[in-house]
């Protein structure tokens, strides 16, 4: 379980972070979208005790990292800038790693095997592909066997098979009951993960829901043509919907497919299409993170 209480961080004359509420919760994937600048690195590190709050709280499993008994036991972590010393093997890192955590040696050997690093496990790290860098990083958080994830940017370099992969993971990791909270600027590369959603803006939360209910916020839009599309605009207005058209295709906001079907039968139109548009979400994604 992660929580931020009222969590703000001001840089000088920036508030990076103001006052940002929100929880990621067991058995979920929840994703933390923003565009660049919104202040998401900010309050992960702030969540994993790497910066300061100048005030709220940032909780995970109910304590600040600093109070965490064993911390690699209870949250793992993916941050932007590699973490491995480029001159040390796959092996050696995980291996130094592990033993600074106080888990067992061979916990190495069984994650580089999980993360699809045992070919290249005694290469130089700094010889990795961006994309084996993460999946050594994912491999690193893993090592204390957390239930919490924190993972930012965690889809940077990844190839298309990388990102089925690492989605795979973080699925089985909430499906286990864990928690994970993954930060993006593109809502499309999460949309296919997540399961509830947190927009920041400009250091402030816009929304914070399951992500089904974000497709519900743009209500759906009809796009239809008939034979008179004067009439049938005028029939939809009558029934209080949003009618825009090009003079041929109307595109109708208030109106389910079956009442939009009738109002045409009943105005005594026949209709040529009629089709409800699924809403974009990334477009959706744009109008929040925007502000
Ligand atoms: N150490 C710092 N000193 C001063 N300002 C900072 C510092 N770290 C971040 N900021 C500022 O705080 C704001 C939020 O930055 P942050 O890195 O948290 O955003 P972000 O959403 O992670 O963006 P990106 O996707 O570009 O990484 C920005 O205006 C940034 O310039």
């Amino acid at each position: 379980m992660i929580q931020a209480v009222e969590l703000t961080k001001q840089y000088g004359g920036v508030r990076a972070v103001d006052g940002v509420s929100f929880s990621a919760r067991p058995g979920r994937v929840t994703g933390f979208l923003g565009l660049n600048g919104a202040g998401k690195t900010t309050t992960l590190r702030m969540l994993l005790g790497l910066t300061r709050p100048t005030a709220g709280a940032a909780l995970i499993n109910n304590s600040r990292f600093r109070d965490l008994v064993n911390p690699p036991a209870q949250v793992g972590a993916v941050l932007e800038q590699g973490l491995s010393h480029p001159g040390q093997t796959g092996r050696a890192h995980l291996v130094a790693q592990a033993i600074a955590a106080g888990v067992r040696r061979s916990r190495a050997d069984e994650l580089l095997d999980y993360v699809g690093l045992a070919r290249a496990a005694d290469q130089r790290s700094g010889d990795y592909s961006l994309g084996m860098r993460q999946r050594l990083a994912v491999a690193t958080a893993l090592l204390g066997d957390p239930p919490v994830l924190v993972l930012d940017e965690p889809a940077n370099g990844l190839d298309p098979e990388g990102i089925a992969w690492l989605r795979r993971l973080l699925r089985d990791h909430a499906r286990q009951g864990g928690t994970v909270l993954i930060s993006s600027h593109l809502l499309s590369e999460l949309a296919q993960l997540i399961d509830d959603v947190v927009i920041i803006a400009k250091g402030k939360i816009r929304c914070a829901a399951p992500l089904a209910s974000l497709y519900g916020t743009a209500g759906h839009r009809l796009r239809i043509r008939g034979r008179d599309p004067r009439r049938l605009r005028q029939a939809f207005e009558s029934f209080g919907a949003r009618v825009t058209t090009d003079g041929h295709t109307l595109e109708v906001v208030g109106l389910s497919p079956e009442a939009a079907g009738d109002i045409a039968f009943n105005a005594g139109v026949p209709l040529h299409e009629l089709t409800v548009d699924t809403p974009n979400l990334e477009q959706i994604f744009l109008d929040l993170a925007a502000g």
